[in-house]
């Protein structure tokens, strides 16, 4: 596989093909996403809920985000490597800098963070100095307890027209990349014509540049409830390549997300 970069993801979205990303959390997976037409790996602090136990991400510490990086990175073949920041790491903004340094130096190409407009004097840091990022609008797992639960976000029109003044204040300080959690479809839509951006989607309808799932929820592996959004690709697949290289074929023909995995405003 070519190594994939943000000028890859950004040439994709003017030429309207869609792109993949898939979590990876250790060297196998990540041998198994990238070598199978994923172009961007997350390495999610979802691992928090998924690989340690814990019932919400918040537990997850930078040196855990570090250490799965690490992992990661010496699995991976060519897909762009994208790391979480946890909860807190980002809340001040000298110690940000610091944060994603020690991901930039496990092997991360760009840094995940959670958050809207109070993050651009941050994007705008990190990005003078090199660091490239993804913004998380929408549902953000960290802030749970704020939100009430895993909801949809941006359902009335003032919430959906701040997600997109959001989005653009966020591009216009130097994002690389934007990422929608649970937000209506038609909202989804909108941000992803509003921003000149790569938009990558979860539970945020068909629109969006990319699309990304978690690997344990794809493969079937996720014990209990899974989200609306959620699709076993293993069902009709023999083995975990099959199941990869069938998500990426299904986004980029148009055949997954459908309207049963979306979420619509009232
Ligand atoms: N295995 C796994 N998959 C994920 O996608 C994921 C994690 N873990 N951990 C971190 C966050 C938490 N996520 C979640 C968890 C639950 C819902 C959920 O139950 N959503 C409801 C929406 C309810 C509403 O209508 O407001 C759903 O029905 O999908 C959504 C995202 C996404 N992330
Ligand atoms: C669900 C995705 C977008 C994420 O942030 C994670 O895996 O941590
Ligand atoms: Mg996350």
């Amino acid at each position: 596989m070519t190594q994939i970069t943000l000028h890859t993801l950004a040439a994709l979205k003017q030429s309207g093909e869609k792109f993949t990303c898939l979590t990876a959390y250790d060297a196998t997976q990540a041998n198994l996403v990238s070598s199978n037409g994923t172009e961007v790996i997350l390495i999610g602090d979802s691992l928090g809920m998924v690989c340690q136990g814990h019932s919400s991400t918040v537990p997850v510490t930078i040196d855990d985000m570090v250490y799965h990086t690490r992992c990661v990175s010496r699995g991976n073949q060519g897909a762009l490597l994208m790391a979480d920041m946890p909860f807190m790491a980002s809340a001040m903004e000298e110690q940000s800098i610091m944060n994603c340094a020690a991901l930039m130096q496990a092997g991360a190409d760009i840094i995940k963070l959670e958050g809207g407009r109070w993050l651009c004097p941050t994007v705008k840091k990190l990005s003078e100095r090199g660091i490239p990022t993804c913004l998380h609008l929408g549902l953000t797992p960290q802030t749970v307890s704020m939100l009430g639960g895993y909801k949809v976000q941006g359902k009335d029109t003032g919430s959906a027209n701040r997600m997109i003044e959001d989005a653009c204040l966020l591009e216009q300080a130097g994002a690389n990349l934007l990422l929608l959690e649970c937000v209506p479809t038609q909202l989804a839509r909108e941000i992803t014509m509003a921003v000149n951006i790569p938009v990558i989607g979860i539970g945020a309808g068909p629109d969006t540049d990319g699309q990304v799932l978690v690997i344990y929820d794809m493969l079937g592996m996720t014990a209990g409830r899974r989200p609306r959004f959620v699709k076993n690709f293993m069902t009709d697949s023999g083995s975990p390549q099959a199941a990869v290289a069938a998500f990426v074929s299904d986004v980029k023909e148009n055949r997954f997300p459908g309207p049963e995995h979306g979420f619509y405003s009232e």
